[in-house]
Parts: C-alpha cells; sequence; structure tokens
C-alpha cells in the first residue's frame, strides 16, 4: 500500500496495520472455533508516562478490536521489582493469558532484562526474552519483536524479494537493530549495522538499497544521505517543539521520525511517514504474536498473517 508523493512512494503503514488486524481478528475467531480458545494479552505498565499511557491504551483497544481477551495492569511507579516480578509469575501460570507484555521504559529501580527474563519466553510476544533472541538468531520458529516484524512486513508488501539488497540499519538496540539485522539476514540481505562510532555513516547509508533508522535521534538522516531509489524506514519517534513558536513557546510539540523527511522523500523510492508509518505496525504485529502465541499453546498452526 503506497500512495504518490513528489518523489517518494509512501509506504501507508497505518493502512497495513489496518488490514492486518483485521486478518488477525479473522484468524483469531477461527483458533475459538477449532480449538475453544480465545487468545488472550496482559499488558503490564508501572507509572504514570502519558506517551506509554497512550500506547497501553491503544494496544487494549486495538486487542479488543481483534475479539482478543485483553487485560491491563497498571501499577504504581513505586512498585517493587519484587512486586511486578510476583505479578509476571501469576500471569505465566494463568492458561487465559497466552501473550504478557511489560511496556518500557520501566521506572529505574527495576532491572529491565530480569523482568523480561521472567516472562516465559512461550508467552514473550515482545520477543524481547533471552531464549526468543537466541530463536531467532539461529532461524528457529519464536516469537520476533514486534518493530522489526512489522518493518519486515510493509519491506516484502513493497519489495517482494529481498534477496541480494544491501540494508543498513542505523541503531544496534536489542529491541529494533539487532533483530531486524536477524531479519534481513534471513531474507538474504546484505546487512551492515551502523552506530555511534561508525566512520562516514553519509557514505555508508549511501550504499543502502535498504535504509531503517532506528537511532532515536529526531531527523539524523539527511536526504543527501540516501541513495536515489532506495527503500526508507524510519522507525524513529521523537518528539520535538512544534513549528509555530506561540505553540511551541506554550509546550506543545509535534512527532518526527529520524529521518528528515522532506528532504529524505526527494531522493528515496518509498518511504514510511512518521507518524503513520512503522509506529502502528508494532501494535498489529503484538496482536499477531498473541495469536501465534496462544495457537501454539494447542498444537495448531498458526495461519499466516503478513
Ligand atoms: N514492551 C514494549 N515497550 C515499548 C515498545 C515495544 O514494542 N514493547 N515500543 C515502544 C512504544 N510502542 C509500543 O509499545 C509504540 C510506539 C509508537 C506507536 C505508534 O503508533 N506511534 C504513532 C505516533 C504516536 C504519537 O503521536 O506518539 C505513529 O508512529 O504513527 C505504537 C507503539 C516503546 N516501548
Amino acid at each position: 500500500m503506497a500512495t504518490e508523493n513528489a518523489a517518494a512512494a509512501v509506504i501507508d503503514g497505518k493502512a497495513f496495520a489496518q488490514t492486518l488486524v483485521t486478518r488477525v481478528g479473522g484468524a483469531v475467531e477461527r483458533l475459538i472455533a477449532s480449538h475453544g480458545v480465545k487468545a488472550g494479552l496482559a499488558v503490564v505498565i508501572v507509572g504514570e508516562d502519558p506517551a506509554s499511557q497512550l500506547y497501553v491504551r491503544n494496544k487494549g483497544e486495538t486487542t479488543l478490536k481483534a475479539g482478543m481477551r485483553s487485560d491491563t495492569h497498571r501499577l504504581a511507579d513505586t512498585t517493587t521489582q519484587e512486586e511486578l516480578l510476583a505479578l509476571i509469575a501469576q500471569l505465566n501460570a494463568d492458561d487465559g493469558i497466552h501473550g504478557i507484555l511489560v511496556q518500557l521504559p520501566l521506572p529505574a529501580h527495576i532491572d529491565s532484562n530480569a523482568v523480561l527474563d521472567a516472562i516465559s519466553p512461550d508467552k514473550d510476544v515482545d520477543g524481547f526474552h533471552v531464549v526468543n533472541a537466541g530463536r531467532l538468531a539461529v532461524g528457529q520458529d519464536g516469537l520476533v519483536p514486534c518493530t522489526p516484524l512489522g518493518c519486515l512486513m510493509l519491506l516484502k508488501d513493497q519489495l517482494g524479494d529481498l534477496s541480494g539488497m544491501n540494508a543498513v540499519i542505523v541503531g544496534r538496540s536489542n529491541i529494533v537493530g539487532k533483530p531486524m539485522a536477524q531479519l534481513l539476514l534471513g531474507e538474504s540481505c546484505t546487512v551492515t549495522i551502523a552506530h555511534s562510532r561508525t566512520k562516514d555513516l553519509p557514505a555508508l547509508c549511501r550504499t543502502a538499497d535498504i535504509l531503517v533508522a532506528a537511532v532515536g535521534r529526531p531527523e539524523m538522516i539527511k536526504g543527501d544521505w540516501i541513495k536515489e531509489g532506495a527503500t526508507v524506514i524510519d522507525v524513529g519517534i521523537n518528539r520535538v517543539p512544534s513549528k509555530d513558536p506561540v505553540k511551541a513557546a506554550e509546550g506543545k510539540t509535534r512527532v518526527v521520525g529520524d529521518v528528515a523527511y522532506e528532504e529524505a522523500a526527494q531522493v528515496a523510492g518509498r518511504i514510511t511517514p512518521v507518524p503513520g508509518g512503522v509506529g502502528p505496525m508494532t501494535i498489529a504485529c503484538l496482536l499477531a504474536n498473541t495469536y501465534t502465541a496462544a495457537c501454539r499453546s494447542v498444537g495448531a498452526t498458526p495461519e499466516k498473517l503478513g
């Protein structure tokens, strides 16, 4: 799904995500009919971060839209690590819950890795558990992190066979950069991960047929870093002051990606916007992963959704 822009085709992640949620909903219904199992997702949020609250609300609403059970656990930011681990143990043991997600970031007094690794790997719908990271690295079936999975779906929808393409990923996080590299390697791309110590990043980016920006720095990637006709996937979600000085003075913000969109769209062949690109795919893929986990819990083969 792409609409024409000045130069680049704009990849409509929002529309793709809506289609995916509808497909998940159909598959969820068929799993209920065939196995009497209703997929269930538990989301845990600690604290009051407004962006996290918004994402968690969206997750709950979309889960219900897809016909799944949705439980949201809202915990105070004074919650101890022990209390959070006790809740996870309870959710691991709950047969009606097939997916568990702990919204990140967690407050500083909680060790995120300890919490993520307490989630049963079979219910780890974020795909962040070391077991799922390992499965992805060796090409075994597991649960794949939602944002890179969504990026891959968009890329395959746009480009079809990716084999032999040069992919450059800017950012080496465990959540996006590293799993994205594994997924693109699995599609037989030639993959480079760039990071803060990479030499001549603009020149490296210009070698990319596929450029994935996941660095968390507003509009860092400029138009002249992009090869003519390349496909640009912008994972960044950064809040910056409004362009209108009066609104900016009132503290109003706007959301931008890691790519300088206006410049990049003059050069790229295809590009994801922010908002409306990768972000909505993250939530749709979370539902797809929850459906997959529910299927596996009863030995059913998940339908292909993406
Ligand atoms: N446990 C997790 N925590 C976090 C994840 C994650 O995948 N698992 N990712 C992000 C937040 N996130 C989902 O949790 C998320 C971020 C953004 C969007 C989205 O649709 N964004 C909109 C713009 C919304 C805005 O204006 O702020 C868009 O891009 O169109 C969805 C999900 C960190 N935490």
